[in-house]
């Protein structure tokens, strides 16, 4: 089995190089945007037609969704061009591609289910969207897992940096509007790798995150719980924590459908948040 990772120093990236150590018989192959920059269309013909992976777990994403906002060019770039070009070339190979629940507006009353009606606020979850497009009209064999909320040991999240603020301050303000679930990359890395052992799953798009719902307040109150940390933490309104993107004020997603595919349990988002906590402090 060859699997190419682009985007190998993402958060989910890391984690799934983890992860490799438990299958040494595959043939991995981990790619940096130093690498394998997925916005050079003649560079990922080149490395796929050398490589011929039977599957492509694409990590690699402009993610900063503030930044987004006016670094309009390159996130359409990455975001969009890229997942098409890995699709135009990767032959009969599987594409793995991880999107977002920003693709919704947030405006539902209940869990988002796959063929829900996308409207994103903002030119990350735009981007995204497009990409997801892409894919869906030009590569042979896909799977776009829509993810909410990442965090874990590798890289840049909430939990950092909610850690890394308990050091400075002992005030901390954080949104009680704003409803998902938070989901432990260490999750979404062994989903990926079932959709691989089972050698791919039907063409189509899937939602995975931890189970539960949760605000970022809720989620900070219980990295501190976790943690040990006692803070005053301030519930406050997303007005009152301006940012340049909006972001959604609901974007729970419905995982019937990839847990029906893969028969697996997922753990409740904070069972996993206090492996992590305990495993990282
Ligand atoms: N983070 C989150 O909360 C969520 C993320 N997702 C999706 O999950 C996926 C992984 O996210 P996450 O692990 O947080 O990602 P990270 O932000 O941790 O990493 C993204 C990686 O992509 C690399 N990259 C950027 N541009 C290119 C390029 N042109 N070619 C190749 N690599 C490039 C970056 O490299 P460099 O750092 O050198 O620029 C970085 O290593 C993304 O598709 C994201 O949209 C979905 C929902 C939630
Ligand atoms: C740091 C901080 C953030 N917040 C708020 C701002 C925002 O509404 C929310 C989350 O902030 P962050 O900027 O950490 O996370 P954000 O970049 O919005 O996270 C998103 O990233 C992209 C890539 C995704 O795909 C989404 O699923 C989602 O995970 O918490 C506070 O209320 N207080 C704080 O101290």
């Amino acid at each position: 089995m060859k699997i190419l990772i682009t985007g190998s120093k993402s958060q989910i990236g890391k984690e799934l190089s983890q992860r490799a150590l438990n299958f040494p018989d595959w043939d991995w192959k981990f790619m940096s945007k130093k690498e394998l920059d997925i916005t050079d269309e003649s560079k990922v013909k080149q490395i796929l037609e050398e490589f011929q992976p039977d599957f492509i777990i694409n990590c690699a994403a402009y993610t900063a969704v503030d930044k987004a906002e006016d670094a309009t060019e390159i996130a359409y770039k990455v975001n969009s061009e890229g997942p098409k070009w890995l699709s135009a070339h990767l032959g009969n190979g599987f594409l793995i591609h991880i999107s977002t629940d920003f693709v919704f507006d947030g405006n539902s009353p209940i869990a988002y289910q796959e063929e829900d009606g996308t409207s994103p606020l903002g030119v990350y979850g735009h981007s995204k969207l497009k990409g997801e497009k892409e894919i869906q009209d030009k590569a042979n064999r896909y799977a776009i897992i829509r993810t909410s909320w990442l965090y874990g040991e590798y890289g840049q999240n909430f939990l950092k940096t909610m850690l890394d603020l308990s050091k400075k301050t002992n005030t901390i303000s954080v949104v009680t509007d704003q409803i998902g679930t938070p989901t432990f990359t260490g999750d979404l890395a062994q989903c990926l790798i079932d959709i691989v052992l089972k050698n791919g799953i039907t063409n189509g798009t899937y939602h995975f995150s931890n189970e539960g719902v949760a605000s970022w307040y809720d989620f900070a109150q219980s990295i501190f719980e976790y943690a040990g940390k006692n803070l005053e933490l301030k519930p406050i309104k997303a007005y009152e924590y301006p940012t340049q993107a909006k972001r959604p004020h609901f974007s729970v997603l419905d995982k019937s459908k990839i847990k029906n595919e893969l028969g697996f349990k997922i753990p409740h988002w904070r069972e996993s948040l206090k492996k992590v906590v305990v495993d990282i402090s």
